[in-house]
């Protein structure tokens, strides 16, 4: 029999209008046959409604029996049908799942071996592809409780080896329908690994990911080089559009801290793209949230009173976005301040620090960050493109965490103003629980300068 390519999944059977006659002893015959047969036709499209001449295994004769082969016979296992072509001018053929289409973004690689359903849900992807070095992706599927927030805003995914089954207790659905009801691309079968060397090497690169046979891969490059993502607004594409009330604190199951503190602190969080679990971490360590849209105006936050401000993560530029570190200038040294990702370089711009763009960035939940004041290495999650100059920080202003891959600025604190930020994701989700602390840290400011 034909081998089946080994991550293929068979998509189709044979087309059940295929007709043939032999008789019932020449069963075994008959597979053999149809291997031998001249190949079906590759395009979906030519109809070929011909009829083909059967031959019996180990015999010369031709068997008197017709199969007709129409227009919509496929293989039974999925050929390439994408194409993701970079800006650099290199083409991936692919095999697509998900949606289809013609879609646009920068190609960024993430080393997690686990929890692709909360990258896919991070909102701090939008206008990325995430491709997971993990070869092995789908077999847990998806299900409602790993959701990061309302919706997918990555741009797509690109993987190894989609699993042919779900093997989950959790799970409800399995990846490819997810992605299809969300309208997101996604391809499968195809060298993650030589594109993350090519990502390491050169430096993140724009993509045009498509299934569309009607474009042509110069048509694709064109687009691929044309398209930009620095200093593109893309934090009011995710923002909340109104404020709202955040109470659900991380499940008892999953709960690993003991009971929360018996104080309760007001945070008014702004929303730059905000992670659930952000949300849930802070709820459960005792804080009454208040969720904020990104260009929610300062004045009207320092009227609520809070005991603190929480900055979210979100995607793209922060130079972009220069509204929010006007609001986050106007807050800083008012009440305790808490930054994660985005909003660790917000607080960074507004503190008359720069930022700049990596080359390829860190995304993944395996990297090393050195803690400087409790002298430990944290294992961290990670999602972030730009970082904080320290060079190019005021006095008074302390590097708090180093990411131990490149040397780079992963914390920053201030006492006299009250604020501390992370570049990491301390909520994890996916990823190691080890930075958690970060939030009673915040509580503890709060606690402090309420007196
Ligand atoms: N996770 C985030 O907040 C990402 C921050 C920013 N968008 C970056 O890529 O650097």
């Amino acid at each position: 029999m034909a081998a089946v390519p080994h991550c293929a999944a068979p998509t189709k059977s044979l087309n059940p209008s295929s007709r043939c006659s032999l008789p019932r002893r020449n069963h075994s015959s008959l597979l053999l046959s149809r291997t031998l047969a001249p190949p079906l036709p590759l395009s979906r499209g030519a109809a070929i409604n011909r009829p083909l001449k059967i031959q019996a295994a180990g015999s010369n004769q031709s068997l008197n029996s017709t199969v007709y082969v129409d227009a919509s016979v496929e293989r039974p296992w999925k050929t390439s049908d994408a194409r993701l072509v970079l800006e650099d001018g290199s083409i991936w053929r692919a095999k697509s799942f998900g949606a289809s289409g013609t879609q646009v973004g920068e190609v960024v690689f993430n080393t997690s071996l686990t929890g692709y359903q909360e990258i896919l849900t991070d909102p701090s992807y939008a206008g990325q592809f995430v491709l997971m070095t993990n070869p092995h992706i789908g077999n847990t599927g998806v299900n409602p409780g790993d959701e990061e927030s309302k919706q997918c805003f990555l741009a797509g995914l690109v993987i190894r080896s989609l699993s042919i089954c779900t093997s989950n207790w959790r799970c409800t659905e399995p990846l490819g329908d997810y992605l299809a009801k969300r309208n997101i691309m996604a391809i499968y079968d195809v060298d993650t690994r030589a594109i993350t060397r090519r990502l390491r090497q050169n430096g993140s690169l724009i993509g045009v990911l498509s299934t569309e046979k009607s474009q042509t891969d110069d048509e694709l490059l064109e687009m691929a080089r044309k398209w930009k993502i620095v200093g593109v607004d893309l934090v009011s594409g995710v923002s909340c559009s109104a404020p709202y009330v955040w109470s659900e604190e991380t499940d008892t199951n999953w709960e690993f801290i003991d009971r929360k503190l018996d104080d309760t602190f007001h945070v008014v969080a702004y929303d730059f793209g905000i992670k659930h679990n952000i949300l849930r971490r802070l709820a459960s360590y005792g804080c009454k949230i208040t969720v904020v849209p990104s260009n929610w105006p300062a004045l009207e936050t320092l009227k609520m009173k809070p005991d603190g401000v929480f900055l979210s993560n979100g995607p793209g530029d922060p130079s972009a976005v220069p509204y929010a570190v006007e609001t986050v200038k106007e807050i800083v040294g008012k009440v305790p301040v808490f930054g994660i990702c985005m909003g660790h370089q917000l607080l960074g711009q507004a503190l008359g620090g720069k930022t700049f763009k990596m080359k390829f960035g860190h995304h993944g939940g395996n990297h090393p960050v050195s803690n400087l004041r409790s002298g430990r290495v944290e294992i961290s999650a990670q999602n972030h493109n730009y970082a904080v100059d320290p060079a190019t920080l005021p006095p008074g202003i302390e590097v708090t965490h180093i990411n131990l891959n490149d040397n780079s600025c992963a914390g920053l604190a201030c006492s006299e103003l009250k604020l501390i930020s992370l570049q990491y994701h301390p909520e994890s989700s996916p990823g190691p629980h080890d930075s958690d602390p970060a939030f009673r840290e915040f509580i503890q400011l709060m606690r402090a300068s309420r007196g």
